[in-house]
C-alpha cells in the first residue's frame, strides 16, 4: 500500500453556527470546497469528501463516500475517510478552512517519511490544545476510533491520549503560516464575513 497519497475533506458537520450547510460555502462566485479540490490536487492523488448529502456533488469525479458511523461528529468523518482511502495515512481538512498551505502539507509528508519514530498521527500544536485538521491519520487506528465511538468517546482528544501522536510544535508551524490562517476554520457568519473582508 501507498504511504501517502490521499486527502479527505470532512463535509458531514450539522453547521449549526454558520446556519446554512458549510459545505455549500462560497467565495467569489465559486464553492469553496472545489477551491480546496483543486489545490489538493497538486499534491494528492486519491481526494474523498466525507459527506453526508452526496447529491451536492452530481458534477465530479472524487470520490464521495457517506458515514459509516452516523451522528459522531468528526471522528464519523475521519473513521469513513480512513476506511474508503487507499493510502496508509490520509490528510484531512474540513471543508470550512480556506487557507490550504501546500507548503506545510509537504513538511508534515516529509517527516511522516523521513523521523524515524512510530506515529499514527500527525498534528500540530497550538498553545495547549491541538489542531485536529490541516494534519494526517493512519489508517491503522480505525479500530481505535470503533472502539472509542463504542464507549462514547467522541473527542479527538482523547483519541490523541491513547494513540501515539507526532506533534509538530506550534513556533515550527508558524514559520509557515504566522498568523495561523492554515488553520483558520469559518463557524459564523462573522468568520465568514472577515474573511472575505466585508
Ligand atoms: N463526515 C462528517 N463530518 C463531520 C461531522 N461532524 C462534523 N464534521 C466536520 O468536521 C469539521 C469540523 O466541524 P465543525 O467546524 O464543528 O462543523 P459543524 O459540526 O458542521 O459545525 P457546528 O454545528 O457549528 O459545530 C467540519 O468540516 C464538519 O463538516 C460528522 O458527523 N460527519
Ligand atoms: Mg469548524
Amino acid at each position: 500500500m501507498k504511504k501517502l497519497g490521499t486527502a479527505a475533506i470532512l463535509a458531514g458537520g450539522k453547521s449549526t453556527r454558520m446556519g446554512f450547510d458549510k459545505q455549500l460555502l462560497e467565495v467569489s462566485e465559486k464553492r469553496l470546497i472545489y477551491n480546496l479540490i483543486d489545490k489538493l490536487n497538486k499534491e494528492f492523488e486519491e481526494i474523498i469528501i466525507v459527506t453526508n448529502s452526496p447529491e451536492y456533488y452530481s458534477d465530479s469525479n472524487i470520490k464521495i463516500m457517506e458515514d459509516i458511523i452516523v451522528g459522531e461528529g468528526p471522528l464519523s468523518g475521519i473513521h469513513a475517510g480512513l476506511k474508503c482511502a487507499s493510502s496508509q495515512f490520509v490528510y484531512f481538512i474540513a471543508c470550512d478552512m480556506p487557507n490550504i498551505n501546500l507548503k506545510y502539507i509537504r513538511y508534515m509528508k516529509s517527516k511522516i517519511r523521513d523521523l524515524e519514530i512510530y506515529a499514527e498521527i500527525y498534528v500540530t500544536r497550538c498553545g495547549k490544545n491541538i489542531e485536529p485538521f490541516n494534519a494526517f491519520y493512519s489508517k491503522d487506528i480505525i479500530i481505535d476510533i470503533e472502539n472509542n465511538l463504542s464507549q462514547g468517546k467522541r473527542s479527538l482528544r482523547s483519541l490523541f491520549e491513547k494513540i501515539p501522536t507526532y506533534c509538530i510544535e506550534e513556533k515550527e508551524a508558524r514559520i509557515f503560516s504566522p498568523n495561523w490562517e492554515m488553520f483558520l476554520n469559518l463557524n459564523t457568519e462573522e468568520d465568514l464575513r472577515n474573511f472575505l473582508g466585508k
